[in-house]
């Protein structure tokens, strides 16, 4: 069996508010998106490497390799506007069995054993997301009222999202749906249960400037 990682990194960063797009800003000197493909690179799973990118980001992508001397091979695929788009471009660019990997470029702290249990997980069971238990309480707010939610019972989804390649082609096909927050929910979409695996606290997604400061102090050199 083929393996392949969809690094999705076709995001403006609107959340994060910097000129520069939060997959291209430094981080230990290295930029983000970097990180996220080294961690892919240094697993045992050894998956191929999609990379998905704004058009417009691609030759500024070209330029931080050969600034960075960033030799790990990957392969490029026109990023989407929205993501469920970007990650439907790479789906339908492989053309062999395969399990595949979605992870997002800024949950650059990933660690390799993380991203081989996904796989291993998925080929046990077709998917599997890595997601944590929620630490704080959680409350339901609708129509101005709230309601508390049995902690116990929520996760936090995470990145990797790993699927078997025709499941995914399958999910894909389907018309994009803004309750489609991440993969697990278009392939839940197609009546697909969804299996859990422990993700890691450290697997933060850089969104807003604060989660920059704190991937510095996580990431361990
Ligand atoms: N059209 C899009 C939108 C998002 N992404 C990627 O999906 C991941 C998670 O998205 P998010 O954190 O929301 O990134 P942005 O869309 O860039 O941020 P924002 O929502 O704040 O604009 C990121 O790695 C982002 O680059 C993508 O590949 N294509
Ligand atoms: C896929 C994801 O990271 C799982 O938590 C998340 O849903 C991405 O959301 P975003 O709004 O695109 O950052």
């Amino acid at each position: 069996m083929k393996y392949y990682a969809i690094i999705v990194a076709g995001g403006s960063g609107n959340r994060m508010q910097t000129e520069t797009p939060k997959q291209f800003l430094l981080l230990k000197n290295l930029p983000v998106l970097m990180h996220t493909i080294k961690a892919f690179a240094a697993s045992n799973t050894q998956p191929k490497i999609l990379l998905v990118l704004n058009k417009d980001q691609q030759a500024y992508w070209g330029r931080l390799c050969k600034e960075f001397n960033f030799h790990i091979p990957h392969q490029i695929v026109d990023g989407g506007i929205e993501r469920f788009y970007s990650v439907k471009n790479a789906i339908y660019s492989i053309e062999e069995e395969a399990y595949v990997a979605i992870h997002d470029a800024v949950r650059p702290l990933v660690s390799k054993r993380l991203i081989d249990s996904c796989y291993a997980e998925a080929a046990k069971q077709g998917n599997v997301i890595a997601a944590v238990q929620s630490s704080d309480s959680v409350r339901l707010v609708k129509n101005k009222k709230t309601s508390a939610l049995k902690r116990d019972e929520i996760f936090l989804v995470q990145t990797p999202q790993t699927f078997s390649l025709d499941i995914l082609k399958e999910a894909y096909n389907q018309e994009f749906n803004p309750h489609f927050t991440d993969d697990a929910s278009v392939v839940e979409g197609i009546g697909h249960e969804i299996n859990i695996i422990e993700g890691e606290r450290a697997n933060i997604k850089i969104t807003y400037p604060i989660d920059l400061e704190l991937a510095e102090l996580l990431l361990k050199n």
